[in-house]
């Protein structure tokens, strides 16, 4: 195992021999920020394509590896659900580029049919969340995103066993039940010694059309109290918005719409950049 190429470039304490995973010498990732959240449906994936927007809308070299095997969804939300990965005679990978540079890596690029299930065990699904790190020709990126399955099982703990995770940016809703469950995902990372940079806390409120008033459906004081015991940052707020759900047809908006977007999760973005130091 070597650790040039390795985003951690040697500093995570690991003992070279016990590394998961062997570094692809085509690809210079600097950083890797897995977006991840205890649970399933609170817009991990739909938060994941607007970060990667904003860093590349920033001039940063973004990639996106859709962990979530199962159920991925990277692929339409790019409206890129037709395109197909291809190999190099080498058989390394070639990840499918997206607009504004934006390199993607999903299951549904190698499966003949975007509905055929996979119905594999955990082993086999693990070890392709491996192949996407080493046999992808990601090249030179700042920002690997990492689209995480929900929950805390097999695929999750491989990605931060075996990948060089630089840290996680947590996506949560302000629901009590969401919150018990994402900070169960907080203190995986702690056990396992990776960083949360952040939380952004989804479908937080509604904006009424006409009197713009800020309509907010759980009680604030709760959420002020996870912070506290989970010893989080709130990286911001996303609103129940139809211009976030339709992100799929992202290209076809008007300038202004995709202002009022990029302005929703810009000061997020910046707080990440400033966390991962890039
Ligand atoms: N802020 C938002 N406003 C409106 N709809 C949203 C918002 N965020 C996410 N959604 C919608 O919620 C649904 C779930 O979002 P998404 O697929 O991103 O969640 P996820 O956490 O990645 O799900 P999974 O756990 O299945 O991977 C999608 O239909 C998405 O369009």
């Amino acid at each position: 195992m070597s650790c040039e190429g390795c985003p951690s470039k040697g500093n995570c304490g690991k003992d070279q021999s016990t590394c998961g995973v062997e570094n692809n010498p085509n690809n210079h990732i600097k950083n890797i920020v897995a977006i991840m959240s205890g649970k399933g449906g609170v817009g991990k994936s739909t938060i994941t394509v607007m970060v990667a927007k904003a860093l590349a809308k920033k001039g940063y070299k973004v990639g996106i590896m859709d962990a979530d095997i199962t159920g991925p969804s990277i692929p339409r939300l790019f409206a890129a659900e037709n395109e197909q990965a291809y190999a190099t005679k080498e058989n390394y990978i070639i990840p499918v580029e997206v607009t504004d540079g934006i390199k993607i890596m999903s299951l549904n690029f190698l499966m003949k049919n975007e509905s055929d299930p996979v119905i594999w065990r955990g082993p086999v699904i693990a070890g392709v969340v491996k192949q996407f790190y080493t046999d992808v020709l990601w090249g030179d990126l700042d920002v690997l995103l990492i689209d995480m399955p929900p929950g805390t099982g097999d695929v999750a703990l491989t990605i931060m066993q075996s990948l060089p995770v630089s840290g996680v940016l947590m996506v949560s809703t302000p629901q009590p039940m969401v919150s018990m469950i994402v900070a169960k995902a907080i203190h995986m990372c702690e056990q396992m010694h990776v960083p949360v940079y952040g939380v952004i806390e989804n479908m937080a409120y509604l904006e009424c059309p006409n009197c713009l008033e800020k309509i907010e459906f759980y009680d604030t004081a709760q959420l002020h109290q996870f912070f506290e015991d989970t010893k989080t940052k709130l990286y911001g707020t996303l609103p129940m918005l139809d211009l976030i759900r339709d992100l799929n047809t992202y290209a076809q908006y008007n300038e202004n719409q995709k202002e009022i977007v990029h302005d929703l999760i810009d000061s997020a973005v910046d707080q990440l950049i400033q966390d991962i130091g890039c």
